[in-house]
């Protein structure tokens, strides 16, 4: 549509149109790399734009570099090529090229002619199972969006890998084990944020629906122990949670309810609700569904505590739309929201108000606490 006089935004569109006009300009990208001062602004958006077109071929080194136990490898003392090789089961040609990407992008570094350890992001790496987790099970992913065009034209996503792997209601035991494990991996980080971000020891009891295997529950256990615990999940999977609670030396503690969120009551007596990584698996309609459910089993001043990767968080840069987007898109169902979104959600549901928390890694995940 074309911009009017009247229209507030105008303005912007007639700026963003001229200045995309001379950055598309290859007269002015020749100029802007020559100048001094510009030329510097020139080679970071000539490598940004770079690093966007060969994001897939960096993703696969770094899931060679997980996968070939490099990580173990290079961390506490400097490795030649030759062992490198053997212990990768790679040529030495191939150990090579695989050390030298990975110190491209910062995994590994060369802390002497031909001799290599982690680099930071390799360090950081090495400690956070979770992410190394997800890298293995990208593989999913990456094959779903071979054609991203035909993934965004289909109007029922079934049959993604991504969409057989969290069906939910329909998967087996052992579909559900493998999901809960690897949410579980990954749990560690996101739970460690949330108790850094909200205090769960001003309530007496914490139900955390969707709690798959209990990770999350363990986690708060160790930083509120006063607190009363419940998980609530699908039969099949809360049957998994039972082993792990056990040998936490938690089963006095926490209670274990199985049931469908979507059909079935939730139980009462907790003050406070959390549901972490829950909402943006699903479409408006059944999450409007599950908040009210929710909302009616919280006594007066009981709290629902919101945590998932959330979308217009200052410090997530392209996570939450730029891949949450479309894994949730290949997945069939669900959307990255942003604070508001939820919290708005949550009041049409019933709740009072609701505030953002304030999380210290918001890419691992945001959050949000809404009051009754
Ligand atoms: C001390 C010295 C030498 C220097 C100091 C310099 C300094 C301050 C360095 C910083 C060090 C530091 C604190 C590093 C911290 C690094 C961290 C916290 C890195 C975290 C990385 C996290 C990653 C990569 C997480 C990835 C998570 C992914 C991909 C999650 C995917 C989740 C999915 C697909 C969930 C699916 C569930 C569903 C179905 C959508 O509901
Ligand atoms: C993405 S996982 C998140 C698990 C856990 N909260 C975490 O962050 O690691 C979604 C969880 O919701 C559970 N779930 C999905 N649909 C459900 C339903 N209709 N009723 C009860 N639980 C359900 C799944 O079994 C799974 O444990």
């Amino acid at each position: 549509m074309p911009s009017s006089t009247h229209d507030p935004h105008a303005l912007r569109a007639r700026w963003v149109a001229w200045r995309n006009r001379v950055l598309a300009s290859r007269s002015f990208q020749r100029w802007a790399s020559r100048t001094p001062i510009v030329r510097r602004i020139a080679r970071k958006r000539a490598g940004d734009l770079f690093d966007l077109v060969a994001g897939f071929a960096y993703s696969q080194a770094l899931l060679a570099t997980v996968e070939s136990g490099l990580l173990d490898l290079l961390a506490e003392h400097p490795q030649d090529l030759t062992s490198i090789a053997r212990e990768t089961g790679l040529g030495e040609a191939a150990a090579s090229r695989l050390v030298r990407a990975a110190a491209a992008l910062d995994l590994a570094e060369e802390v002497s002619p031909g001799r290599w350890m982690l680099g930071q992001h390799g360090a950081a790496l090495r400690g956070n199972m979770g992410a190394q987790a997800m890298i293995r099970h990208h593989r999913l992913l990456y094959r779903d969006l071979a054609e991203p065009l035909d993934l965004l034209r289909a109007d029922r996503r079934c049959g993604t890998s991504l969409s057989e792997y969290w069906n939910y209601p329909a998967q087996d035991h052992d579909g559900a084990a493998a999901y809960s494990a690897l949410m579980a991996a990954s749990q560690e980080m996101v739970a460690g944020q949330i108790a850094d971000a909200y205090d769960f020891g001003r309530h007496h009891a914490l139900l955390d629906v969707g709690g798959g295997h209990g990770a999350f529950i363990r986690a708060i256990a160790a930083s509120s122990p006063s607190l009363e615990l419940g998980i609530f999940d699908l039969p099949h999977v809360a049957e998994g949670a039972g082993p792990a609670i056990k040998s936490a030396g938690l089963d006095r503690r926490v209670a274990i309810h199985t049931g469908d969120f979507f059909r079935d009551p939730l139980p009462a007596g907790y003050d406070c609700i959390s549901l972490v990584r829950i909402l943006h698996d699903h479409d408006d309609e059944p999450c409007l569904r599950l908040l009210a459910a929710i909302r009616r089993a919280l006594p007066p001043g009981g709290r629902l505590v919101v945590a998932e990767p959330m979308s217009g968080v200052r410090g997530t840069g392209p996570m939450s739309d730029g891949y949450f987007g479309l894994y949730l898109w290949a997945m069939g169902s669900g959307r990255p929201r942003n604070p508001a979104e939820i919290g708005s959600m949550a009041t049409r549901a019933g709740f009072a108000n609701w505030k953002g928390l304030s999380v210290a890694q918001p890419v691992i995940t945001s959050g949000i606490v809404c009051f009754t």
